[in-house]
C-alpha cells in the first residue's frame, strides 16, 4: 500500500512562507492508478516529488508498504527510490547519447554494472512497449511518443512498487496520448504497481482508477469528468 496522511508543505518567501500542501491523504492498493488534476500553480508537482521522496514534507507521512522513506539517512533513501519508485516526465529526461537500451538500463547502473537479469528484462520491457526494432536507436531517432515508450520501460526496468507519472502525454496528440495511456496502464496492471498521475489532461485522468483534484492544499475525490477524446 502507498499511505499518505496528512501531509504538510510551504516555501519560504520573502514575507510569509507560501503553504501549499495542507493536509493531503491518500490511499492506494497495488494496482491501483489515480489522477491528480488541478490549476497550475496548485501543487501537483509539489506533491509529487514529495511522493518520490526528491523533496521532504514539513509534516505528514508517507509509508510505502509500511515503510516511510524520510526515517531513511540520503544515501539509504536514494538506493530505496531506486528500487521502490519508477518516474515518467514529460519531457522524458532520456540521455541523448545513449542507445533506447541504454537509457532503459540507467536504473540498473546505480547498483553497478547492470546484470544478465537487468539486460534481460530491459530486452522484454522495449519488447511490450513495441519498440524492440528501435533498440539501438538513439533518442533523437525517435517520435515523441517513441520517447515517452523509452520512459515508460525505464521507469519499470526495477519492477517498482509505486510508478509516479508528471504530464506523462503532455507533449503527445490525442491519439498518440491514448495509445501511451493505454499501454502504461496495462503494464502498470500486469506488474501489479501503483501508479499516481500529475495531468491537466481530463480524458487522461477519466483512465485511471481514481481521481483527485488538488483544492487548497488537500486532495478531493471526483468522478469521472466524462471526456473521452
Ligand atoms: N522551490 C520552490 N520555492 C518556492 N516556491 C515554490 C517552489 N516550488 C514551487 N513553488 C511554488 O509552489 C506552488 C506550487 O507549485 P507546483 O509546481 O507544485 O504547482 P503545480 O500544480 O505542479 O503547477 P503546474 O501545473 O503549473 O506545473 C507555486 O505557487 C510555485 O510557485
Amino acid at each position: 500500500m502507498l499511505v499518505v496522511s496528512e501531509l504538510s508543505k510551504s516555501y519560504p518567501t520573502a514575507g510569509e512562507p507560501l503553504s501549499v500542501l495542507r493536509g493531503v491523504n491518500l490511499e492506494l492498493s497495488p494496482g491501483q492508478s489515480a489522477a491528480i488534476v488541478g490549476p497550475s500553480g496548485s501543487g501537483k508537482t509539489t506533491l509529487l516529488q514529495i511522493l518520490g521522496t526528491l523533496d521532504e514534507p514539513d509534516s505528514g507521512s508517507v509509508q510505502i508498504n509500511g515503510q516511510d522513506p524520510f526515517a531513511l539517512d540520503a544515501r539509504e533513501r536514494a538506493a530505496y527510490r531506486n528500487q521502490t519508485i519508477g518516474f515518467i516526465f514529460q519531457d522524458h529526461h532520456l540521455l541523448p547519447q545513449l542507445s533506447v537500451t541504454e537509457n532503459v538500463l540507467i536504473p540498473a547502473l546505480a547498483n553497478g554494472k547492470p546484470t544478465g537479469d537487468d539486460t534481460t528484462r530491459a530486452a522484454e520491457l522495449i519488447d511490450a512497449v513495441g519498440l524492440s526494432h528501435r533498440a539501438t536507436h538513439l533518442p533523437r531517432e525517435l517520435s515523441g511518443g517513441e520517447r515517452e515508450r523509452v520512459a515508460i520501460a525505464r521507469a519499470l526496468l526495477m519492477q517498482p512498487f509505486v510508478v509516479l507519472a508528471d504530464e506523462p502525454t503532455g507533449n503527445l496528440d490525442s491519439k498518440t496520448a491514448k495509445t501511451i495511456t493505454e499501454l502504461l496502464l496495462r503494464l502498470q496492471a500486469e506488474q501489479n504497481t501503483v501508479l499516481v498521475t500529475v495531468t491537466h489532461s481530463l480524458s487522461l485522468a477519466d483512465d485511471m482508477n481514481e481521481r483527485f483534484e488538488l483544492v487548497d492544499g488537500a486532495l478531493v475525490r471526483r468522478e469521472r469528468f466524462g471526456i473521452t477524446a
